[in-house]
């Protein structure tokens, strides 16, 4: 298990293994035989890509994804930074093992099995603007929720999160990472009025500002202004990492979840997928610090793996393409004179 100690976590930061370059020039090859105009299809060919390096093999799958929705309760939510109480958290877990929400939706169509993990929703975590948000050995167990989810063989792993407060985590936790004005980190999430944002603002510049002497290493700043669902989802990232497997990120949150891996390390990204950009504002912002183009851009703003699952439908098109395309040898088409 790679975070059950302080130390594994920060070693597994620092021995981040890269892409199988053979598989990739191999895929590469493939590619310039396929019956289009080279290059022509564009950000499909380069997903094939991405996916060929990290499943290292010429011709990756994708018949084994999973997304992987965690879910945890944030003690700063009494400064009353959500448009919806804390409660619903543990409700919408419940939705989510009806089949109700939107991510059953759309994993089903998009073919992914689906994991929720709810991280003891009955413990919030403390109130980040005048404690740290977890202690040390809850962090690490929650990175290692995270760890044990992603499991050997799975070709893709697709990120979500519940948690009502989380977005302020997630502002807290890119501005500690990235710096900037705390105000470019901090949008509606769930849907607050001008007032509520001022107030989420005042919140974040509070928990940074009562944080600011701490360490600001990865790990320090998951445990002072994370949460549960965020360590597991970082926890996850690392995982997917060791194992070689693809993650597809979802919106704010999950990106904010490896914001502190990243201001440290930006090679912890190069297997993830930015799924898409939501409509929560400083998320454009954190794609660009995390180096991540969106695959797509619909506004949503849901959180909970559907912006991820919606992309797993492109990269289903860039694999698909990519296996099943004949070559001009293989259909007797003439190539580029
Ligand atoms: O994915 C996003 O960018 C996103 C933007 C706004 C809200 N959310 C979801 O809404 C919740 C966080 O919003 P809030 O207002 O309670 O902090 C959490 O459950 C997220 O999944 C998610
Ligand atoms: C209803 C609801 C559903 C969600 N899914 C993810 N975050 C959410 C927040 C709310 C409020």
């Amino acid at each position: 298990m790679i975070s059950s100690t302080r130390s594994r976590f920060e070693a597994a930061l620092s021995a981040l293994p890269s892409p199988d370059a053979c598989a990739i020039a191999a895929a590469r090859a493939r590619q310039a035989q396929l019956t289009k105009p080279p290059g022509s299809l564009a950000r499909l060919e380069e997903i094939a890509l991405f996916f060929a390096g990290w499943q290292g093999v010429e011709r990756p799958m994708l018949e084994r994804g999973r997304a992987l929705i965690f879910a945890g309760n944030h003690g700063v939510a009494v400064h009353g930074v959500s448009a919806f109480p804390p409660e619903v958290t543990a409700q919408m877990v419940a939705n989510f093992a009806a089949g109700g929400a939107a991510i059953n939706a759309l994993a089903t169509l998009a073919d992914l099995e689906i994991r929720v993990l709810p991280i003891e929703l009955d413990r919030p975590t403390a109130d980040f603007t005048r404690a740290p948000a977890t202690t040390e050995a809850e962090c690490l167990a929650a990175l290692s929720i995270g760890a044990e989810a992603v499991e050997p063989g799975l070709h893709a792993i697709i990120l979500g999160e519940m948690g009502i407060g989380n977005s302020t985590a997630a502002a807290a936790l890119a501005a500690r990472s990235f710096g900037g004005a705390v105000s470019d980190w901090v949008g509606p999430g769930t849907g607050l009025d001008r007032d509520g944002v001022e107030r989420k603002t005042q919140v974040v510049a509070d928990a940074l500002a009562f944080h600011a002497d701490a360490p600001h290493s990865p790990f320090d700043t998951l445990c002072r202004v994370g949460g549960r669902e965020i360590a597991a989802m970082a926890g996850a990232v690392l995982r997917a990492r060791q194992l070689g497997i693809p993650v597809i990120l979802d919106g704010f949150i999950s990106c904010a979840a490896v914001a502190p891996l990243a201001a440290a390390t930006p090679a912890i990204v190069d297997h993830c997928l930015a799924g898409h950009c939501s409509a929560e504002p400083g998320h454009g912002l954190l794609l660009e610090k995390l180096g991540l183009e969106p695959l797509l851009r619909l506004g949503m703003r849901l959180g909970e793996g559907s912006g991820a699952a919606v992309a797993t439908l492109i990269v289903r098109a860039a694999l698909a393409t990519h296996a099943q395309m004949a070559t001009f040898a293989e259909a007797g088409v003439s190539s580029r004179a």
